[in-house]
């Protein structure tokens, strides 16, 4: 096909491989999407405050990271399993307001993941998101809620974090996510 636009530039083969590949799942409105564009809004807020000329790349480009993330529905997570090649780093959203119910199924869907031996001893951070709610659950309630097998926690870091994005993507905990992110 003809290019009218400027030549992309080519990609580094090399550099690709060496960012950590981040890969994000959680139920259908759990936050997932709500959590990367809060990231990538906060990340040009710190670009305007340096009056940097172009913003800041976001979360997705992140210099050391590839974060990915799937939808939630019945019907993507289908698909889940086919997005855990080569992952380093497994980020598992949850709604901490959810009813037991939803709890359950987060808890069922992850764990299911979580027996993939291509996941063995991949890191997992969870996201206890929509902490602003009333009767969200704290980060350790909502892991515990999620009833995981004990042997597949054992044998991986597990960091748990609270997190709420509100709607003019003014977020909490991302901050700590990011850090930890950084270094594992
Ligand atoms: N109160 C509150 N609402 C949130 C928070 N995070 C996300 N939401 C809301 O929850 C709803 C679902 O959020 P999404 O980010 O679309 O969820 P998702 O996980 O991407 O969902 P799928 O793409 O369907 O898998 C939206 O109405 C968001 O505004 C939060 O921390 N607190
Ligand atoms: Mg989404």
């Amino acid at each position: 096909m003809e290019q009218n636009g400027p030549q992309e530039p080519e990609q580094n083969d090399s550099e690709e491989r060496t960012k950590k590949k981040v890969l994000m799942l959680g139920l259908g409105g759990s936050g997932k999407s709500s959590i990367l564009q809060a990231i990538q809004m906060n990340h040009m807020k710190v670009a305007d405050g340096e009056m940097t000329p172009e913003p800041t790349e976001g979360f997705h480009s992140h210099p050391c990271t590839i974060l990915l993330s799937v939808g939630g529905s019945e019907k993507m997570r289908k698909y889940w399993a086919d997005f855990i090649q080569d992952c380093d780093i497994l980020v598992y959203v949850v709604d901490a307001a959810s009813d037991g119910e939803s709890l359950k199924l987060a808890g069922e869907e992850l764990q299911h993941i979580l027996d993939d031996p291509g996941l063995d001893s991949v890191p997992l951070i969870l996201l206890a998101n929509k902490q602003d709610l009333n009767d969200a659950q704290k980060p350790h309630d909502v892991l515990e809620a999620l009833h995981l097998k004990p042997e597949s926690l054992e044998n991986r870091l597990v960091h748990e974090i609270g997190t709420e994005v509100r709607h003019d993507n003014e977020a909490i905990g991302l901050g700590s996510f990011e850090t930890i992110l950084a270094e594992l």
